[in-house]
């Protein structure tokens, strides 16, 4: 595994502390191997150094000294400036061996060197059938953008070599979602317009920018959030059986959900999304800057750190029912959900609580698995009163064993040449097409994006948003 980006913060945060853990698991092949590249005149043990002292940051409990020694010994570094062609004969020079051996290259540096990656990759040889190549995100700026880097790079690697990376696919909980849909009978009747009355999809975070203001600053919450991983998961739970689990069969089913949702208008962004950006306040208690406070962001930015969106998947399953998607950075908590909420009983025969939906499915994602099923039940006591309970699956409670990151598991993918967690090219040319009304949207208003206060749920339209449509988010439910 070839990391270009070898010195960046994800390859230090995420890359090598998923990889660390495959080996610690015994997943990885005794012969792979891992050449990290960077433009810094550091020796292998220097590299080795740096790398240790983020791996026990980002390990945390599963850092062991004796199996990160171990590790260490499939690590070498190797200096290269990856816009420089003369470079690259030195690279295959050290990554030549077995003529069968598997070469992934994972790009974790900016989009922007992408194309000449690949066509320096190419020109020396290191783009036969054995290569494959993980284009990390955000793969363009918008759809013009992201089709030039595309061509740029089917130049060279076909597409079949291709691994467009959304972290949010390798989560276990996502996975479980495509095991609990098409692997009970129980759900599949009800998984429809007649039985569903809304979709809401939350991805909240609490933190603010961090040290990305530079980067998010050009980006917003949008392309950042929306165009990859909320529209992964409303793909996920709208997309019909797959005819089998082969990544194409399950990327053809996706591509059918993303070209039935209903295209914007400069209306409807008006009327059915909601832009917002953080102002100061406190968070889990501890107060916080504002958007505009943070390191690296211009005076009046109007770059938006949430995002609320009514969407609409214009075919026979899903016609008439909302998907709510929202996104933000500064909320109360970090929380990713999917919130399935089932239609109300056609008469109400036994008194109960009103407002409330009688019957919920909540898929969480993060911070902690579960899928719990709301019901109705009569309250203990005399009366026949109905009272919310629920059925919960708690994955951690079910096996404490630890679970694999979703980089570890999409990395292992990517090794076994398993395609069906990653995007193919037309999926993200969709996306685009269906996100760049919004974009131009709100690149011409005249209006600056809505404040929110750190540590709230986002601007009071967001609420205004879902009640509109006679709902309400989950937790104000
Ligand atoms: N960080 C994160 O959590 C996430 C990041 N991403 C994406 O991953 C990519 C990398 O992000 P991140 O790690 O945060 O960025 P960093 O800025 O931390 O790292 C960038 C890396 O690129 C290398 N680099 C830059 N120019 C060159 C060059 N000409 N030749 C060789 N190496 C070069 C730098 O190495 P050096 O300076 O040593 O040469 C450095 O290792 C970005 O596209 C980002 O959007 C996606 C999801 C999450
Ligand atoms: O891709 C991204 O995702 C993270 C959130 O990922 P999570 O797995 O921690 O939920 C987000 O913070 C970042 O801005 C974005 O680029």
């Amino acid at each position: 595994m070839v990391l270009f980006g070898g010195t960046g913060d994800l390859v230090m945060r995420k890359l090598l502390p998923a990889l660390y853990q495959a080996h610690a698991a015994g997943s990885l092949n005794n012969n792979g191997r891992v050449l990290a590249l960077g433009r810094k005149d550091w020796s292998r043990e220097q590299y080795l150094a740096f790398v240790e002292e983020h791996a026990r940051v980002h390990i945390k409990e599963y850092f062991d000294v004796g199996q990160w020694q171990h590790f260490c010994e499939r690590i070498d570094y190797y200096r290269l400036d990856a816009s420089d062609a003369a470079g690259y004969p030195g690279l295959a020079e050290k990554l030549a061996g077995h003529p069968q051996r598997v070469v992934v290259c994972y790009l974790a540096t900016a989009p922007d060197l992408f194309a000449g990656i690949c066509e320096n990759l190419a020109a020396v040889g290191l783009n036969d059938k054995h290569v494959r190549v993980v284009l990390e995100k955000p793969l363009g700026h918008d759809l013009a953008s992201s089709n030039a880097i595309n061509d740029a790079v089917a130049k060279h690697f076909a597409e079949d070599q291709l691994y467009r990376i959304d972290h949010y696919l390798g989560k276990e909980s996502v996975q479980n979602l495509l095991a609990i849909r098409f692997g009970n009978s129980l759900f599949e009747p009800l998984w429809r317009r007649e039985w569903v009355r809304d979709v809401q999809i939350t991805i909240a975070e609490d933190l603010g920018v961090e040290s990305r203001g530079d980067f998010y600053d050009g980006t917003g919450a949008l392309r950042d959030m929306v165009q990859n991983h909320l529209l992964q998961l409303l793909c996920f739970v709208a997309m019909e059986p797959p005819a089998s689990l082969d990544a194409d069969a399950i990327r053809d089913e996706k591509l059918k959900v993303v070209k039935s949702l209903r295209p914007f208008t400069p209306d409807d962004v008006l009327n059915k999304t909601v832009r917002g950006q953080y102002k100061s306040g406190a968070v889990g208690g501890r107060p916080v800057k504002g958007y505009l406070e943070e390191d690296h962001i211009p005076a009046g930015s109007r770059t938006e750190t949430f995002v609320a969106i009514k969407a609409e998947i214009d075919n026979w399953r899903w016609a008439g029912v909302p998907f709510f998607l929202r996104t933000g950075k500064r909320l109360q908590e970090r929380v990713a959900e999917i919130v399935i909420n089932f239609r109300d009983v056609p008469h109400k025969l036994v008194p109960g609580p009103s407002g409330l939906p009688a019957n919920q499915l909540v898929i969480r994602l993060q911070p902690e698995e579960s899928i719990r099923l709301h019901f109705m039940a009569k309250a203990p006591g005399d009366s026949l009163v109905l009272q919310p309970t629920y059925l919960n699956l708690d994955f951690h409670e079910m096996s404490r064993s630890r679970r694999a990151d979703a980089y570890e598991r999409l990395l292992l993918d990517v090794i076994r040449g398993s395609l069906a967690l990653f995007m193919r090219r037309d999926e993200l040319v969709e996306a685009w097409r269906w996100v760049e009304p919004i974009l131009d949207t709100w690149e011409t208003a005249t209006t600056p994006p809505k404040q929110y206060t750190a540590g709230s749920w986002g601007p009071a339209a967001s609420s205004a948003l879902l009640s509109r449509n006679g709902v309400a988010w989950h937790e104000e439910s």
